[in-house]
Formats: C-alpha cells, sequence, structure tokens
C-alpha cells in the first residue's frame, strides 16, 4: 500500500484542525486505531447471527476505504445497506489515503455508488454520499480535520463495514437509542457476477472530454439544471463539482420560461423549493465549500458575466450547452470554462413510453394518481374533490369513478338546477341582469346571459356570488340525503370551479385533471367547432393547472391514451380504499 491509513476523526468527538499535529504523532494514532480495529473486527459476530433490526428510515454507512478493493465489493456492501434502511442511507467512507490519491478515483466510488442505489433502490430512496473526507484527502491532505457529521436528517441506525467503534459520538443528529450493526459480507468473486461488474465499470466510467484534465482541480466551478426530484444523475453531477472545487460552487437553478417546455411542467416543484432542498443536500455532503445557488431564466446563468469562474460540469446530454456558455464568453472577452462532464445514468425502472436515462420526467409521470399530499381528514361518507380546466377530462375520469363505485355529483348539472325559476338565485339574477336575460318560456337563457358576464367581469364576479352558494347548499342537501341512507362510501364532487368556489374545504381531498394548454386547445376545437384563438381565450380565462396542482392531493393527467388515464385513476382509487381500511 502506498498510503497511510488514517481514521483519528473516528477515535474523538470534538471539531478541531490539527494541522500541527506531526506525522509521527499520525503514524502512531494509525497505529492504534488499525490495532484497535483488528481486536473489536475480530470478535464480530457473522451477518447472519445478527437479530434483525426494525426497519429504520434513515441510517448511516460507515464504509472502510480498504474494504473497496474491488467494484464488486463496494457494489455487495452498499447493497446490503440499502435493504437496512428504508427512506434515506448516508454513507461515509473513511480511510482514505492522505496522498497520491486522484479526483477520478474518489469520482469513480461515488458514481457507483449512486449508480448501485439507483438500481436497487426504489425511486423515492434517498442515498447521500459525503465529500468531506474525499476533499480533505485531496485537497489538503497534510491537514487532518477533524468533523462531527452534521446531516438534516436524523440518523436511526449506523451501519459499518467492520465493528470497530460505534462511531455514534461522531454524529450531530442522531435518535435517541441509535442501532448499530456491523456488515459481514462475503466479497469473494463469484464467476457468475462478472456481468454486472463489468457493467457497473462501465457506467461509472466518466466520460473524459478534451478541454480538461480529470483530477484538475479548481477554485470556481459552476453547474446549472433544474434539480427537479433530484435523483442520482443530478447527485453524481454536483458530486463531480464538489470533488474539483477548492472555494465556491455556484449552481444556476432553472427559473419561468426554462421549465415551461418540459414535460408535465406543472409538477416541477417551485424554484425556492428546489433551492432549498439542493442547499439541504450541499451542506450534508460537504458544507465547507461556499454555496452560491441562484435561479436562471437562460441555459447561461452566471457563465455570461462572472469572470472568476473556471470550470463547468456537465453530462453528455448538455455538453452542447458548455459550448454555448463558452462562445458567448469569448464573445464577451471572459476566459472559456474548462469544461467536464459526466456519462449520463441509465434508468433500470423505466416503463414503457419513458426515458432511458433516470429523469425528473420519468419522476413526475409516476407521481401521476399518487397521494402527492395525503387526505385532510378521514370521514364516511369520504368526499373527493374532482377539478381541472376545461377539456380536460373531468368527465371521463368521473365516469370511470362512478364504474369503481363512486357516487358522482356532478356540480354543473346543480347549476343548471340553480337557474330554474322558483329558486332564490334565480330571483337575484332577474334582480341584478333584469328580465331581458329569460326565453319565451321564463327560463334564464344562458345564451343570452353568456355576452353579458363574459364581457364583464364585475358582472361575472356577481353572477358566481348567486350561483355558488346555491350550488353548495345543493350538493350538501345531496350528500345529507345519501348519509341518511347510510350511504358510506366515496362521493366524488365534479366541479370545474371546486378551488374557485372554495369548495374544497367540503372535501377529504382534491383530485386535479390536467392535460397541456396546447391539447387542451386542440380538444375544443374538435369538440365546440370554435377557432383556435377562441379556444385558446377561453383555457387562457381559467385558473391554470400549476395554480391548480398546488392544491392538489392527486393529479391525473389525461394527455395520453385513455387505459393511462384510467390506470391513474385506479391507482388513486385504490389508495384511497386502502385508507379508508386503515
Ligand atoms: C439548461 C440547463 C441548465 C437545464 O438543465 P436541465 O433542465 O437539463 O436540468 P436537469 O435537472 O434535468 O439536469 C441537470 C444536469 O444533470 C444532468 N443529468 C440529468 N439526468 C442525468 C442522468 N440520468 N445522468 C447524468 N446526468 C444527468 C443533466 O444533463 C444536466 O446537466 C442544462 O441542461 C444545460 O444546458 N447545462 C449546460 C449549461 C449550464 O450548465 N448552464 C447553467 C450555468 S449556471
Ligand atoms: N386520455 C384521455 N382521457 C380523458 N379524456 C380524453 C383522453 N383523450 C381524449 N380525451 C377527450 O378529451 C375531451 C375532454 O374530455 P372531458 O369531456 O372528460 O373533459 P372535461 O374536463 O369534462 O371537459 P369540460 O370541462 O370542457 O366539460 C373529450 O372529448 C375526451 O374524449
Amino acid at each position: 500500500m502506498s498510503y497511510l491509513q488514517i481514521d483519528i476523526d473516528s477515535r474523538r468527538t470534538y471539531e478541531f484542525q490539527c494541522s500541527l499535529l506531526s506525522h509521527f504523532t499520525r503514524y502512531l494514532c494509525c497505529l492504534i486505531v488499525a490495532l484497535s480495529t483488528r481486536t473489536s473486527a475480530e470478535n464480530d459476530l457473522p451477518l447472519q447471527a445478527l437479530t434483525k433490526m426494525a426497519p429504520v428510515n434513515t441510517g448511516i454507512l460507515f464504509l472502510q476505504f480498504n474494504s473497496l478493493a474491488t467494484p464488486y465489493a463496494l457494489s455487495k456492501i452498499v447493497l446490503s445497506a440499502l435493504q437496512k434502511v428504508d427512506k434515506l442511507l448516508y454513507i461515509k467512507v473513511k480511510g482514505l489515503p492522505l496522498s497520491e490519491t486522484k479526483v477520478s478515483t474518489y469520482n469513480r466510488i461515488v458514481n457507483q455508488i449512486y449508480n448501485i442505489s439507483s438500481r436497487n433502490a426504489v425511486d423515492r430512496f434517498d442515498t447521500r454520499v459525503v465529500l468531506t473526507d474525499f476533499r480533505d484527502s485531496l485537497i489538503s491532505p497534510s491537514v487532518c480535520v477533524i468533523n462531527k457529521l452534521h446531516t438534516s436528517h436524523t440518523i436511526e441506525t449506523i451501519l459499518m463495514t467492520s465493528q470497530e467503534h460505534s462511531y455514534a459520538e461522531f454524529l450531530e443528529n442522531k435518535r435517541d437509542g441509535i442501532t448499530s450493526e456491523a456488515l459481514h459480507i462475503d466479497t469473494t468473486f463469484k464467476d457468475n457476477d462478472q456481468h454486472s461488474i463489468i457493467e457497473h465499470q462501465e457506467k461509472t466510467q466518466n466520460h473524459l472530454p478534451s478541454s480538461t484534465d480529470e483530477d484538475n482541480i479548481y477554485d470556481h466551478v459552476v453547474i446549472g439544471g433544474t434539480f427537479d426530484n433530484l435523483h442520482s444523475g443530478h447527485k453524481m453531477l454536483i458530486s463531480a463539482a464538489i470533488l474539483r472545487c477548492k472555494k465556491s460552487l455556484t449552481i444556476g437553478v432553472t427559473d419561468g420560461i426554462m421549465i415551461k417546455t418540459k414535460k408535465l411542467w406543472e409538477l416541477i416543484e417551485p424554484c425556492q423549493t428546489r433551492i432549498k432542498k439542493l442547499h439541504e443536500f450541499l451542506m450534508d455532503v460537504e458544507p465547507r465549500l461556499q454555496y452560491k445557488v441562484v435561479p436562471i431564466t437562460d441555459l447561461y446563468g452566471p457563465t455570461a458575466d462572472d469572470p472568476a469562474l473556471q470550470l463547468l460540469v456537465v453530462s453528455e446530454e448538455t455538453q452542447k450547452g458548455g459550448m454555448k456558455i463558452n462562445q458567448l464568453r469569448q464573445e464577451k472577452g471572459l476566459s472559456k470554462l474548462d469544461i467536464y462532464s459526466i456519462s449520463v445514468i441509465d434508468d433500470n425502472h423505466a416503463g414503457a413510453g419513458e426515458e432511458n436515462k433516470i429523469s425528473s420526467s420519468s419522476f413526475r409521470k409516476r407521481l401521476l394518481g399518487s397521494h402527492i399530499k395525503p387526505p385532510k381528514f378521514k370521514s364516511k361518507p369520504y368526499v373527493i374533490g374532482l377539478t381541472g380546466g376545461i377539456a380536460s377530462g373531468k368527465t371521463t375520469i368521473s365516469k370511470r369513478l362512478k364504474d369503481l363505485g363512486a357516487h358522482v355529483i356532478s356540480c354543473d348539472h346543480l347549476g343548471h338546477l340553480a337557474y330554474k325559476s322558483g329558486t332564490e338565485c334565480y330571483r337575484q339574477m332577474i334582480e341584478y341582469f333584469g328580465a331581458g336575460i329569460l326565453n319565451e318560456e321564463n327560463e334564464i337563457d344562458r345564451k343570452k346571459l353568456g355576452p353579458l358576464v363574459f364581457s364583464n367581469k364585475d358582472h361575472l364576479e356577481s353572477l358566481n356570488k348567486m350561483v355558488w352558494p346555491e350550488i353548495r347548499r345543493l350538493y350538501n342537501k345531496e350528500i345529507n340525503e345519501l348519509k341518511k341512507q347510510s350511504f358510506q362510501g366515496i362521493i366524488v364532487l365534479d366541479a370545474a370551479v371546486l378551488l374557485e368556489a372554495g369548495w374544497q374545504e367540503d372535501c377529504a381531498e382534491v383530485w386535479v385533471a390536467t392535460v397541456p394548454k396546447e391539447e387542451a386547445v386542440k380538444r375544443i376545437v374538435e369538440r365546440d367547432h370554435i377557432t383556435v384563438e377562441q379556444a385558446t381565450r377561453r383555457v387562457e380565462s381559467q385558473l391554470s393547472n400549476s395554480d391548480r396542482v398546488a392544491s392538489a392531493n392527486v393529479v391525473i393527467c389525461s394527455i395520453w391514451e385513455p387505459e393511462v388515464t384510467a390506470a391513474q385513476v385506479l391507482k388513486a382509487w385504490q389508495y384511497v380504499q386502502e385508507f379508508l381500511a386503515k
């Protein structure tokens, strides 16, 4: 071995920089650590003999660098750890060499961990590889930094590759009664694993672009992205940047027009939420860098005028963006950025019609029909508010729900009842608009009313004030009648104006039907035989998809074949059934 293994920070809880520690003292420490490690490790029970721990949400795996002799060993250890934690696994690699190690070596380990995790864990599983030790080993190998690890989530269990120490004292944010377990894994190479190892190795080799040496480290690094549903591809990009960064990392996060061309963009979280989540991830993996996380509304962001930036990290699919940036910088007399490019990581969970690579839009598609927010309350009967823009598929969805056994109340139908002569609403409307809105049978004529209200916002508002309370009274009457008949099932309140009228207050949850604006316009033109301009005006006069999605417990998108819509409805329906049965 060409390095000294030093593991002082796993012996003490205090946090200080011991730059004055002599090599001799360090060597002694190493010796003590190495000896104590061996003794306790020998006393370990084999994994099979350990009682199975209760499932926990968050854990940390302390991995010894020298146990990673092969990608196979790493795979086996990480896979084993993934099985013991439900939601979030931190991974900290200990015992790194003090010098002569390359960024690319560490970067490959990090990539491999993310690759294994994304291939083997469920979609929403969150793996976070702590980068502090890697950076210490790369940037200041002669300075021993002793850190207490602070994580944004409470750690419930500690996993290790050998039972040398509980490590609990090095965690700032840990559950009382934290458990620990040594993973004893047979990392002996088996012939039939050859294929998967070669595959892993290939996937985790970084693409080496011509403009930069993959082992260079820079003061000021920059990356950009949308970072919606932060996934392994993003984490690899961010890690590649952090490992090559000494002082500041600038991150441009797309906003505004940049996101509106993306699939299911209405489901993308607001820019400030994405920035907050990104920041939380950065603080977990390497809190000691200076981060400048800023919204961007074009592909250049701060690279258009920041002279200090030196390296841009991209992926093979966004390299072109890097070239455009350098073209602009050259035109402006700024220095060109070195460009480091990572490989794109594939998604082995990809379903039909999804991209091959891990992508946020596939995640968004998988969110359709699932409960993005839990129901507000449990009740019997159980009222679901179904809403959505014009031609978004509400009627089709409510028919499907009726087939599944729901009692559907159409607020459109109740609106017609509210206009009937003899109601309070009828009386108010004649008083406000005059008898000119009546037909020969003294019924309210919608064709006469339409031009009056759609040309005047105040009139429309007044009309809504008269009609909405009447509709609410009518649906409550129907719900109460169902209650009297001991109906215990699910009631669907199909209401285009559910959110505008505030009726979501009466619902345990809200389902929102969406289609992209262009598709809604196309459907309206075909159905109502009006012009594209007229259809566009109708769509634009309503609440936007993203406003509706903000209030949704479930989002259903009807852009694909009817069976895809039906599958989303069934998924959400089954969740509600399970929720009510609990
Ligand atoms: C215009 C940009 C920023 C928009 O980002 P985009 O919407 O693609 O972001 P997204 O969140 O999807 O991805 C962010 C980054 O992660 C990479 N990435 C996404 N998925 C994967 C994956 N499966 N494997 C590896 N990398 C991935 C993307 O290629 C991108 O580089 C970007 O695509 C681009 O052109 N980047 C190069 C220029 C740049 O960085 N500009 C901003 C400077 S501040
Ligand atoms: N995959 C799909 N899912 C649902 N509807 C679809 C789908 N594909 C096409 N459509 C069509 O879209 C149109 C609008 O659907 P629907 O009538 O259910 O919408 P809506 O939201 O009730 O509309 P409105 O509020 O204008 O009455 C219909 O003609 C429907 O057949």
